[in-house]
């Protein structure tokens, strides 16, 4: 289109005149004197505090932590600043309900956080389809989120608000992790912990309309702290969760009735004790089940009762049973982290040892039998070395995994973390009772006959090996492959990366064996390997690196400084390294078994503790429990 001086001034006159609106509503005194004259210049630059030009339009707004004191429904300038990107206007004092943005079709960037907004989240957001970043944490706003969708969305975060309702299912929204949410006692549904119910949200729905048709009034001040708020959260969610539960044995009571006299003439026996409790505990989300078969008197009395609550969870140890899935509703909790298959939660119950409660997503479509029969297996292997797994739970929306909270994280962090001056030093010593954890734990699931699967664990990389107070290595995710649906599978468990996979497309124990050697090699070059590098970034092929190095004979040099320098690495950690490449071996028949490794190990271990007892008086902090 042609250049239209006419028109091009029409813009710059309505945009100095919105700006200049805003000025008076702002009523600060420093952008009254400081926003005067042209607000762009002829070189794109402004002298406007907090205004960025281009090509004589404003395009840019940042007025951060300004103590800007206005309520911003009065002003409607921003239906002008059409060329608008970025708008920041964060930490200030502006309260009322958020204006409407649909103008404003060019906006990456609407921070808005830190204010005093209430009122819902306008659904003209959604029409905005280059937005990259919204931010609209720490703020008084309600309702239910809408329906975020775009693909620019990289940056997310409406924590520390009154929304309610459920976590819309897009794929935008669910992209980010539960940090992006926490805070609003109201909301449920994944990336968060609360578990939404049905009739939950259909009582969000109806708030909703109210909600919608008419601007909110200004929220009465909350002094309650965050922590308290999550607690209110959890407490709401427990006592919902509570009244589902009574709705849904009244309902089973009256299924009962009808059906128990036709089953007793049956005279169906019913299955042997555990499995028929298995059967109960998991029945109530699951479609299609059969369920046992209690008398009416049974069910009576029983309704509200805190066993039904215990049985949702279901727990793998008799002696684990100290808390209920409502004690984990009411915890509070922290994100770890987004795994592979799900979000992760360190849970704090009150006078409890903290949980970790993993959510499980992406999984096989397994029948709820089916999905109990691969968490009995995995739950019943058992070895000082393993992560045990203490409870889980299984409905139709939510699978949840319960495992004891390693405290000292994972070996990722223990090999890469902190390199600092703080750090405190991974000797050879550790570095090898950490060695031996893992191939005992592997060498159990290798040899164990209850696990049938063809990869036992299918998932080894350092970020799933952690270690507890004491140094104790505790593999973890051991048996998820039986579950995780294909190709998900392929894509991301670290066993599809094993050469045998690339050219045969199967896998077996001796993928297992594979990832092991990949990750000795992490742990004496402290090189990040591809199998263990967080997501967006890159790691390394270790295996053929370490070959290479070898082949051009610079070993010396690939082992990290740290144990490099310790006189007793030389010859346990050439030796490890030995093992770490037979391990490596692209041929699985080359590869040897778990069994001979960890007595490779062990012999390795005995003769660098004795030899390591000199170097370990100049570092006392270190203890070596790892086994
Ligand atoms: N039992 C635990 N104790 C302490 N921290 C844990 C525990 N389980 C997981 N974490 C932490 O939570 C993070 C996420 O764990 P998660 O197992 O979901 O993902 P991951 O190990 O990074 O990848 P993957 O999904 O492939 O296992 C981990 O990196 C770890 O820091």
């Amino acid at each position: 289109a042609l250049f239209d001086p006419s028109q091009y001034l029409d813009a710059h006159r309505q945009e100095r005149d919105a700006l200049y609106a805003l000025k008076a509503s702002f009523n600060s005194s420093f952008l009254n004197d400081n926003w005067t004259g042209p607000q762009c210049n002829t070189d794109s630059s402004s002298r406007w505090h907090g205004i960025r030009c281009f090509n004589g339009r404003v395009t840019e707004i940042f007025l951060e932590s300004m103590r800007l004191n206005v309520t911003l429904m009065d002003i409607d300038a921003f239906v002008f600043l059409t060329e608008l990107t970025v708008l920041s206007l964060k930490n200030n004092s502006i309260s009322g309900n958020m204006v409407n943005f649909s103008s404003n079709n060019k906006m990456k960037q609407l921070d808005l956080s830190g204010n005093r907004l209430y009122g819902s989240i306008p659904k003209s957001l959604l029409s905005l389809k280059l937005l990259e970043s919204l931010l609209l944490q720490d703020n008084y706003l309600t309702g239910p989120i809408p329906e975020f969708n775009q693909s620019s969305l990289r940056v997310f975060n409406v924590s520390n608000n009154d929304l309610d309702g459920s976590i819309p299912k897009t794929h935008g929204l669910q992209a980010f992790g539960p940090d992006s949410y926490s805070s609003n006692p109201q909301l449920c549904g994944p990336p968060t912990l609360n578990i939404c119910k049905n009739f939950f949200a259909t009582i969000d729905v109806a708030d909703d309309q109210n909600k919608e048709s008419s601007p909110a009034e200004p929220p009465r001040k909350s002094s309650i702290p965050n922590s308290a708020k999550i607690s209110v959260v959890f407490i709401a969610v427990g006592f919902v969760v509570a009244i589902f539960l009574f709705f849904l044995h009244f309902k089973k009571a009256r299924k009962l009735k009808k059906k128990g006299r036709k089953v007793e003439e049956r005279g169906e026996e019913e299955e042997q004790q555990p499995q028929q409790q298995d059967a109960t505990l998991i029945d109530d989300g699951l479609e299609g089940e059969e369920k046992p078969v209690r008398s009416i008197e049974e069910e009576k009395g029983k309704a509200v009762d805190i066993e039904e609550e215990k049985r949702r969870l279901i727990f793998v140890e008799e002696e684990a049973k100290s808390f209920t899935l409502n004690d984990l509703l009411k915890a509070s909790a922290e994100g770890l982290g987004k795994g592979n298959f799900g979000d992760c939660y360190k849970a704090v119950m009150d006078g409890k040892e903290a949980v970790v409660v993993k959510r499980i997503t992406d999984l096989k479509p397994l029948s709820g039998k089916e999905f109990t029969r691969q968490l009995h297996i995995i739950a019943h292997q058992k070895h000082p070395n393993l992560l045990p797994l203490l409870a889980y739970h299984n409905s139709k929306d939510e699978k949840l995994l319960v495992y004891k909270y390693a405290q000292k994280g994972t070996l990722f962090n223990r090999i890469h973390g902190n390199r600092g001056r703080d750090r405190i030093p991974f000797r050879c010593s550790s570095r090898i009772s950490v060695a031996l954890g893992i191939a005992r734990a592997l060498e159990y699931l290798h040899l164990n006959t209850i696990s049938q699967s063809v990869v036992p664990h299918g998932n080894l990389r350092s970020t799933n090996v952690l270690l507890d107070l004491n140094e104790k290595v505790l593999v973890s995710d051991y048996g998820l492959s039986s579950i995780i649906a294909q190709p998900i599978a392929a894509q991301r468990l670290v066993s599809y990366k094993s050469p045998e996979y690339k050219t045969t497309k199967r896998v077996s124990k001796k993928s297992d064996v594979w990832s092991y050697g990949s990750l000795l090699l992490e742990l004496l070059t402290a090189r990040i390997s591809v199998c263990s590098a967080p997501p967006g970034t890159e790691g390394m092929e270790l295996c053929s690196w370490v070959k290479k190095a070898v082949r051009e004979e610079w070993t010396a040099e690939i082992f990290d400084i740290e144990i490099a320098t310790q006189r007793s690495a030389s010859s346990g950690m050439l030796e490890l390294l030995q093992i770490a490449i037979r391990c490596c071996e692209k041929s699985p028949e080359n590869r040897p078994e778990m069994t001979e490794v960890v007595r490779e190990v062990e012999s390795i271990k005995a003769r660098v503790e004795s030899e390591d007892e000199e170097d370990l008086s100049m570092d006392r902090s270190l203890t070596d429990e790892s086994l």
